[in-house]
């Protein structure tokens, strides 16, 4: 399997498309005739500029309303091909791509058409090249793959074959067995494009909402499958019409272009029948059994206020490390760092975020295999010196360049905190609070980077992503998105702001970047770890009395129990599998936060309370409101 994308995938001018496309690691492009166009050198320029960048042109497209024109518009296309094939043949490009006719003035039939391609497979075989036909879902008289085919077969010219698109074939639901049998010297390429499932026009769905497989719903996996039983083992190539991408950061679409390649390449490999697809073999995806750590960065005046509110949340100072000025505070499975270090990555980051909780460790099964796995997948492994005897824990850059650091049980990394750490008697007064584990880490980002961070967990770790839900902040909508396993043990949540009015808006624009904005607990038992937490100080963040009237009447509680959530500031949530409680700190800084959760089997994240919690934790964290610009 080779990779390729088309230049209208992506942003910018084609000097800065190409620019992108050869740092991902593509192998191919296919140059769209409008960049080509908007471009001032000439064809030969073109071809020379992707080769000096070690790419290849794997086609030129696309070439519109050839088939089934009646005369005299049927003489004018193939004058037109002519014109495209001397392009082509400047560029260095032997493969065109035709769409199926959308014009008013095209004639249907297939032997009709099937003769135009013979005629053009004549004309372009002169010439050495090839044209590749390909079913628009939204052709006047073409829009099924399988029509094309039969074009392509009575067709009948050994430089006439046919071009697979995922998207039009899987937005119109059309049944994918029908590629198997397909001959693969047939298939001149395959073009791939996810989508979210949005109901909308074919034509306005296709040419704005495209995003890389894996980024939407449909079956694209299964689509590339059913193309490599056919022992196709030529290009994948995306071709990703989408507003945003469009106006986004060239390199990131482009890096995620080529992740969502690898990642469909290698679960493809895994099908049996698939088994002709050259993709090189990595490990599985990464399951992730528990948060070894979080770790904060800050200075000592920060460090002071956190460990304040650790200590109220019931945690303990366990040990210190050997040669940093890094603290391991500890309840029940929670470990939280907190490096005060005047040197190393926590202290650049520092420097450029403030104090923010820049690392998180997870525990899995061989920590190698998982950097094995996120390398493979084109994470950025990270390392930096360690003092002699010390741990040198493998890890890779996550959101907002923070670290994600793999642990496991069956080396000498499951002992970090006796290897690195020296015991410490804390002789602080806290009561334990019943926290048991982490449940999930939220991370905020910028909405563009959603999808990145989407792809980057889902491609990495055996995680799933469940579907998108708006949040309201009084100032704007925030979007938020979960990635988790089955058993629970990695929970995130990705919250997509679009201003910085939100509070999560406020949060990455003042931290100077996406990060952990929010970590939640666990506990068995909110009302005793609520009593306990008061012992020890803790100020729980204030939800209105408002709430609790409505929420008492929506779930038919009893007032007792309303009582109860209101005197302790509880938040409620239910669904089919059991009853949720949440509690929230205050903000620190500029909006982090810590809450504890309850969860009987509750699935999700209380997310008809977030519009609530987030008016309670902006009058906290600004009671005058945030800044208006
Ligand atoms: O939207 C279009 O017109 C268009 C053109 C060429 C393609 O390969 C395609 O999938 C769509
Ligand atoms: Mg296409």
């Amino acid at each position: 399997m080779k990779t390729s994308i088309a230049t209208v995938s992506i942003s910018g001018e084609l000097p800065e498309k190409l620019e992108a496309i050869a740092r991902a690691g593509f192998d191919g492009v296919e140059i769209f005739e409008n960049d080509f166009l908007a471009f001032d050198g000439s064809p030969a320029d073109v071809g020379r500029m992707v080769r000096d960048h070690g790419v290849e042109i794997t086609l030129f497209q696309p070439f519109r309303d050839f088939e089934g024109m009646p005369e005299p518009l049927r003489s004018r296309t193939f004058d037109r091909a002519e014109r495209k094939f001397d392009v082509m043949q400047e560029l260095g490009t032997d493969l065109v791509l035709v769409c199926s006719n959308v014009s008013p003035a095209s004639l249907g039939g297939i032997d009709r058409a099937a003769a135009d391609f013979h005629e053009l497979g004549e004309r372009a075989a002169k010439r050495g090249l090839k044209v590749g036909y390909e079913a628009l879902a939204w052709g006047r008289h073409i829009n099924d793959h399988r029509d094309a085919w039969e074009i392509v077969r009575r067709a009948d010219h050994p430089n006439i074959g046919l071009i697979l698109d995922s998207f039009h074939t899987l937005s119109r639901k059309i049944d994918i067995n029908s590629i198997r049998s397909i001959p693969k010297d047939k298939i001149f390429i395959v073009q791939l494009a996810d989508a979210p499932l949005i109901d909308m026009d074919l034509l306005y769905w296709s040419r704005h909402f495209r995003n890389m497989p894996g980024e939407g719903d449909l079956p694209v996996t299964a689509f590339a499958t059913a193309v490599a039983e056919t022992g196709y083992d030529g290009y994948f190539s995306l071709e990703i019409f989408n507003d945003q991408f469009r106006g986004g950061s060239s390199r990131a679409i482009a890096a995620d272009g080529h992740r969502s390649l690898i990642y469909l390449g290698d679960q493809a490999r895994r099908n049996p029948n698939a088994g002709g697809l050259t993709v090189a073999s990595m490990p599985d995806r990464v399951s992730v059994k528990g948060v070894g750590f979080v770790e904060f960065s800050a200075d000592e005046e920060d460090a002071d206020d956190l460990i304040g509110i650790l200590r109220t949340l019931g945690f303990r100072k366990v040990a210190m490390h050997r040669t940093k000025t890094v603290s391991l505070f500890q309840q029940g499975d929670i470990r939280i760092l907190v490096n005060t270090d005047d040197g190393g990555f926590a202290n650049s980051s520092f420097a450029v975020h403030g104090t923010l909780a820049y690392a998180v460790a997870l525990v899995v099964d061989d920590a190698e295999a998982a950097l094995a796995r996120a390398r493979a997948l084109d994470a950025e492994p990270f390392s930096q010196p360690v003092a002699e005897g010390e741990l040198d824990v493998p890890a890779i850059r996550g959101v907002g360049g923070g670290l994600i650091y793999f642990l496991d049980d069956k080396t000498d990394l499951g002992h970090f905190s006796e290897i690195d750490f020296i015991p410490f008697d804390d002789k602080a007064a806290v009561q334990p609070a019943g926290l048991r584990t982490v449940d999930h880490i939220a991370q905020t980002v910028a909405y563009e980077e959603m999808l990145t961070w989407l792809l980057f967990y889902t491609s990495i770790f055996e995680t799933r992503k469940t579907p998108m839900v708006d949040i309201i902040d009084p100032a704007g909508v925030v979007r938020s998105q979960v990635v988790e396993n089955d058993a629970g043990t990695l929970r995130i949540t990705l919250n997509g702001a679009e201003n910085r009015r939100t509070l999560a808006g406020h949060f990455i624009a003042e931290k100077f970047g996406s990060g952990v904005q929010h970590l939640a607990f666990q506990t068995d038992d909110i009302f005793k770890t609520a009593e306990a937490l008061r012992k020890n100080g803790f100020q729980p963040l204030p939800i209105s009395p408002n709430y609790y009237d409505d929420v008492e009447a929506r779930f038919g509680l009893d007032p007792e129990l309303t009582e109860r959530l209101k005197a302790e500031n509880i938040l409620y949530d239910c669904d089919e599998q059991g009853e949720f409680f949440q509690l929230y700190s205050g903000t620190f800084g500029e909006g982090f936060f810590f809450e504890i959760v309850q969860r009987g089997g509750y699935r999700g994240y209380g997310a008809p309370n977030a519009i609530f919690r987030i008016a309670a934790l902006k009058k906290h964290l600004r009671p005058e409101g945030l800044p208006r610009e």
